[in-house]
C-alpha cells in the first residue's frame, strides 16, 4: 500500500468562503510531506479535517486504502492520527508527564500511577531524542520544550501520522534545527509526517514531498529535490516572488526615539536590559538582533509602556514618556506591531472592524457625542483589510477568530500602519506570513521608512533583520553589544555578537 493517509476531492465551506475546494492530498509512508500555501489558503481547515475538528462538505478519507469517517479528535487518535497545533494545549502547573497521560491516565487500584507514566515518558524520550523531564513543570520549560511534550503526547497514544501545524513559528533559529532532526528521527521509527511551514527553507531541508494549495485550490505535489525554493514560491502565490528588499539607501533626519541608559527588571524580577542607549532617527529602519530572551521583549515594553522603568529616560521627540501611561505614549506617535497577536494583538471575539479602532473608539471620526459612528468605521475597517490584502469570508465584519493566523497579522499590522505614526516598532512583524505577504509587508515597513518615520524592527530571524534594517543594534543578555549599518556587516560579524563578542560600534 502505497498510502498511508489518502484525502480526495475535500471541499468545506465556512460563511462567505469556500476554505477547501476539491482537494487532494496523498501521504507516503515514512514521508515528510509539506503542505504549502498562503495565509488563508485552507492548510490548517485541511488538516483539522484530518483530525477529526471539522467535517468535511464532501470528498473522502483513506487510511491504508480504507475509508473512513474521522467525527472527532478522539477518532483520530484511536486511528493513530496525531497534531500538534500551532497553540499548545498543555495546563502550565501540571508536570510533563501529568501532561502527556491526560485523559488516559494509567491506574493502580484506584490511584493514578504516575510512576510507571513517567517511566514510559522517559522511555520515550530516549527513543527519539526529546530530552523531555517527567517531572518537569511546563511552566519552568522552554516553549521548544513544550513542543516536544505535544509531540510525546501523540508519541504516548501510538500515532503513526503526525501532523504539525506550523511548529517551527515560535522557536529559535537551534531550536528549530533540532526539530528537524527529531522528524527525520521520527521517519526512520516508521512515522509519517505532514508538515504545514511557510519556510521554504526549512523545507528544502527535511520534506520529501511538498503538496501546494492556493485559495481552498489544490495546485500540485512536487518532489523538494528536484524543486526550487522560487519555483515552489511561485506556484504558492501564482506570481514570482522577491524575496530580497528593493531600498535606496536611507537619509536619516531628527532623532524620534531616545532610550538612555534605560534598565528594567524581567519577569525573574533581575534586570532584563542594563543601562541601555538607542536612537532611531525619522527616516530609518533600526533592526534589533539577538538571540531570544535576551532584552528584546523588556526593550520593547519599557518603549511602549508595559513595562516600569527602574532607571533611565525614554524620549519620543525630545519629550519624556518614561513614566507615561500606555494610552499618552499611543498619543505621542508610537504604534506597535506586538509579539503576541493574540493576547496583545487582536480581541478574538470582535469583528475586524472594532479592532481596527481598539485604540481610537472614542474619538473623531469614529464616535461623536459618546455614539459610535458605524459608516465610518466600517469604511475605515474596509480600506485596511482591502489595501493589507485581509482575506476573510464575510470582509471587516468578520470576527478575528475566524481569520487564519497570518491574516489575523495582517490585520494588526494594517492597524498600526494606518495610524501613521512617528515611530512604528514592529516585533517579528512577518511571523507566520507567507512570503508573498512578508514580501508586501517589508515594502510597507520600507514605505513608512521612506516617508519620515523611525521603524523599530525587531526579529528573531537574522535574514530578515539584514535584508530589512538600516542598522543593526545587537543584543546579549540585556546589554547594547553594538550598533553597526547593514551596508558595511555580514551574518558572521552580527552572529558573532549575538554571542556577546563585542563588534565595532564606531558608527553607533
Ligand atoms: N471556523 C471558521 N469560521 C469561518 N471561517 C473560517 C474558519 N476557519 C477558517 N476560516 C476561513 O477559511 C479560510 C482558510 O483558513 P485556514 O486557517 O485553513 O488557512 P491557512 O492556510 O491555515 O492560513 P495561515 O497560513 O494564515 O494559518 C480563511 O479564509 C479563514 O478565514
Amino acid at each position: 500500500m502505497e498510502y498511508v493517509i489518502e484525502m480526495l476531492g475535500i471541499r468545506k465551506e465556512f460563511p462567505g468562503i469556500v476554505a477547501n475546494d476539491n482537494i487532494t492530498l496523498q501521504l507516503r509512508k515514512g514521508e515528510i510531506h509539506a503542505l504549502l500555501g498562503e495565509n488563508g489558503a485552507g492548510k490548517s481547515t485541511l488538516m483539522s479535517m484530518l483530525f477529526g475538528m471539522y467535517q468535511p462538505d464532501k470528498g473522502q478519507i483513506k487510511l491504508n486504502g480504507k475509508e473512513v469517517k474521522i467525527t472527532n479528535p478522539n477518532v483520530a487518535t484511536a486511528l493513530g492520527i496525531g497534531m500538534v497545533h500551532q497553540h499548545f494545549k498543555l495546563v502550565h502547573n501540571f508536570t510533563t508527564t501529568e501532561n502527556i497521560v491526560l485523559g488516559i491516565e494509567p491506574k493502580k487500584g484506584l490511584t493514578m500511577d504516575i510512576a510507571s507514566a513517567a517511566k514510559r515518558v522517559a522511555e520515550l524520550s530516549e527513543k527519539y531524542g526529546l530530552n523531555v523531564d517527567p517531572y518537569a513543570k511546563i511552566e519552568d520549560i522552554t516553549v521548544g520544550m513544550q513542543q516536544r511534550v505535544e509531540i510525546m503526547k501523540m508519541l504516548y497514544r501510538d500515532a503513526n501520522i503526525l501532523i504539525f501545524d506550523e511548529p517551527t513559528a515560535v522557536l529559535t533559529p537551534q531550536e528549530i534545527d533540532d526539530l528537524m532532526e527529531i522528524m527525520k528521527g521520527l521517519i526512520k521509527e516508521g512515522k509519517s509526517i505532514i508538515i504545514i511551514t511557510h519556510k521554504l527553507k526549512e523545507i528544502k531541508a527535511v520534506a520529501d514531498r511538498c503538496s501546494v494549495i492556493r485559495r481552498g485550490k489544490y495546485i500540485g505535489t512536487v518532489d523538494v529535490k528536484t524543486t526550487s525554493e522560487a519555483e515552489m514560491a511561485k506556484m504558492m502565490v501564482g506570481r514570482n516572488v522577491n524575496f530580497k528588499v528593493d531600498k535606496t539607501p536611507a537619509t536619516p533626519k531628527e532623532t524620534i526615539l531616545k532610550v538612555d541608559n534605560v534598565s528594567v527588571l524581567n519577569n525573574k524580577k533581575v534586570l532584563g536590559l542594563k543601562n541601555f542607549n538607542l536612537e532611531v532617527r525619522a527616516g530609518e529602519i533600526v533592526g534589533i538582533a539577538g538571540v531570544e530572551g535576551n532584552g528584546q521583549s523588556e526593550l520593547v515594553e519599557a518603549i511602549t509602556g508595559l513595562r516600569k522603568i527602574e532607571e533611565g529616560k525614554v524620549f519620543i521627540k525630545n519629550k519624556e514618556i518614561t513614566s507615561l501611561p500606555i494610552r499618552d505614549r499611543i498619543e505621542s506617535g508610537i504604534a506597535h506591531i506586538p509579539e503576541d497577536r493574540q493576547k496583545r494583538g487582536l480581541v478574538l471575539d470582535y469583528t475586524i472592524e472594532e479592532n481596527m479602532i481598539l485604540e481610537r473608539f472614542n474619538k473623531a471620526p469614529f464616535s461623536k457625542h459618546g455614539i459610535l459612528k458605524f459608516p465610518v468605521i466600517r469604511e475605515y475597517a474596509q480600506k485596511i483589510v482591502d489595501a493589507f490584502d485581509v482575506r476573510a469570508g464575510q470582509g471587516a465584519s468578520t470576527p478575528a477568530r475566524a481569520l487564519s493566523g497570518g491574516n489575523q497579522q495582517k490585520a494588526i499590522i494594517g492597524r498600526e500602519i494606518e495610524l501613521n505614526p512617528e515611530l512604528l516598532i514592529a516585533v517579528q512583524p512577518t511571523r507566520g506570513l507567507d512570503v508573498g505577504s512578508i514580501e508586501y509587508i517589508h515594502k510597507r515597513l520600507v514605505e513608512q521608512r521612506d516617508k519620515g518615520k523611525a521603524v523599530l524592527l525587531v526579529s528573531l530571524e537574522l535574514d530578515e533583520v539584514l535584508n530589512v534594517s538600516d542598522r543593526i543594534a545587537v543584543v546579549n543578555a540585556g546589554e547594547l553589544i553594538g550598533i553597526v549599518d547593514t551596508a558595511n556587516t555580514n551574518e558572521n560579524e552580527i552572529g558573532l555578537m549575538m554571542a556577546g563578542v563585542k563588534g565595532d560600534t564606531t558608527n553607533e
